[in-house]
């Protein structure tokens, strides 16, 4: 069912990217509600939590304002309703009651079912729940910094599920997924010249759901064991989640599909984010120890967050996929683009994922043995190196005679999105391994040692 405005006379309805935004009636904060009623001019005003208001009725929308730089007290003052007759939302009689809020934060909580409003699609071309802030009435810009709940101290979590308007304390898992973005921490929250945000920070401004004094954005627990708890355990609580971050969450086994290259242009594709990524490989047929045959040096990467994958990354909006596996292997590796650059006809494979909302386009480079040395002496100098990249890597792809360890032992490490996948199609593709060698280096495992 359409959510609509309970204005009477409005027809507002809350459908995709119609630019409409849904307020949800501010019921357990009396001064606010006092304001709302006498803002809507409602007498006898029993409003369920089923009711909206739409930002037609806010003044300040009208003119386009950034909605970032208005607090709701401004939005509040400035309301006006041009409809005489108020009888909204009463509780006996109003047949849109139902219809209205059936989205709200706390039911999709409950469900655990994604943010839906509002939807505009960022730079990347997608804007899912997992990406974005989880206040509802949010429209601060897409691209700003996202803050984790702090799940691991009931306290806090609290305190920010009451500011956004959560009355219970839901489900501790379903807060791993969901995010608030800076547009709600006052500046005083971060630390100098930092996007961390000190420990005991509360959301505290631009929330529909608390009209309190924008300054009061820290937690006055004493406790400092708690505070100390949650600084220690560093990002992987509630730290700076870059906007990108969650396409890097841990992959579910055949979540990446291979998209049939008839198939690349599909529509189905071109509203995900997209990346891509580089095999660098030279041939080489010098021995390992005077024993192993190497078959070819290929270079992947270890990345910042502990999983090895291949230089490349996110395509920007309106770029070229071979520019953008270019650009991003200059920043990460420092690659001579002058000297070697991909190009369309170097397209290896292309894989996507439902769950993500990402295809990940795969290219391959082929060089000497001395212009991969090269590479590997200038990796050290990249912009990237010793942030998002700890360093280049070359694969063992032989195996030593216990039957395991060598290429093995190196496939049963962690590998970032389908890298692994990219990997073994491009031996394959490539003709570096035959698909038997393969095969075997999948099945083996250390019991045959
Ligand atoms: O080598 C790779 N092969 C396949 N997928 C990858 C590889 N590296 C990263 N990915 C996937 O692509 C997403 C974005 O890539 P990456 O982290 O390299 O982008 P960025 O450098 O622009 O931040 C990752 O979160 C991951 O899901």
């Amino acid at each position: 069912m359409v959510q609509t405005c309970s204005v009477p006379n409005c027809d507002s309805k809350l459908i995709k990217d119609n630019g409409i935004i849904f307020y949800r009636i501010p019921l357990h904060n009396s001064k606010s509600f006092e304001r709302w009623s006498k803002a809507l001019e409602i007498e006898n005003w029993t409003p369920t939590e089923n009711c909206v208001v739409c930002s037609k009725h806010f003044q300040k929308y009208s003119d386009q304002t950034s909605p970032s730089e208005v607090s709701f007290t401004d939005l509040l003052c400035g309301s006006v309703l041009n409809d005489s007759k108020r009888k909204i939302c009463s509780m006996n009689n109003n047949k849109r009651k139902s219809n209205n809020l059936d989205h709200t934060n706390t039911k999709r909580l409950q469900k655990g079912i994604k943010k839906t409003i509002p939807i505009t699609l960022n730079k990347y071309g997608t804007r899912n729940f997992e990406q974005g802030c989880f206040v509802q009435t949010c429209q601060a810009p897409k691209d700003l910094p996202l803050y984790r709940f702090p799940y691991n101290n009931k306290h806090l979590l609290h305190i920010w599920s009451k500011r956004i308007g959560l009355s219970t304390l839901y489900d501790l898992e379903l807060y791993l997924d969901i995010t608030i973005c800076k547009n709600h921490f006052h500046e005083d929250c971060y630390d100098k010249n930092s996007l961390q945000l000190k420990p005991n920070a509360i959301p505290s401004i631009n929330l529909i759901d608390y009209l309190g004094p924008p300054e009061n954005c820290f937690s006055t627990t004493t406790n400092s064991e708690e505070i100390s708890m949650m600084t220690s355990n560093g990002d992987h609580t509630w730290g700076w989640l870059g906007s990108t971050e969650q396409f890097g969450r841990i992959s579910e086994l055949n979540e990446f599909i291979e998209i049939p290259k008839s198939q690349l242009q599909d529509e189905k594709y071109a509203c995900f984010a997209q990346a891509a990524h580089c095999f660098i490989y030279a041939e080489n047929s010098k021995k390992v120890f005077n024993i192993y045959h190497p078959r070819a040096t290929i270079l992947m990467q270890l990345r910042y967050d502990g999983y090895f994958g291949f230089p490349g990354g996110l395509i920007d909006a309106n770029e070229d996929i071979v520019n953008a596996v270019n650009r991003e292997m200059a920043e990460e590796i420092n690659l001579n683009t002058d000297l070697h650059s991909v190009t369309n006809d170097d397209h290896v494979i292309s894989h996507w994922s439902e769950k993500k909302k990402l295809v990940l386009h795969f290219y391959k480079l082929k060089v000497t043995m001395a212009e991969l040395i090269e590479i590997e002496k200038r990796a050290l100098l990249a912009q990237d190196y010793g942030s998002e990249v700890l360093g280049t890597v070359r694969i063992p792809l032989y195996t030593l005679g216990d039957h395991y360890r060598g290429f093995p032992v190196f496939l049963k490490h962690n590998f970032i999105g389908c890298s692994r996948e990219q990997l073994i199609a491009a031996l394959s593709i490539l003709n570096i391994m035959k698909p038997e060698e393969i095969k075997l280096a999948l099945s083996a495992n250390s019991i045959n040692i």
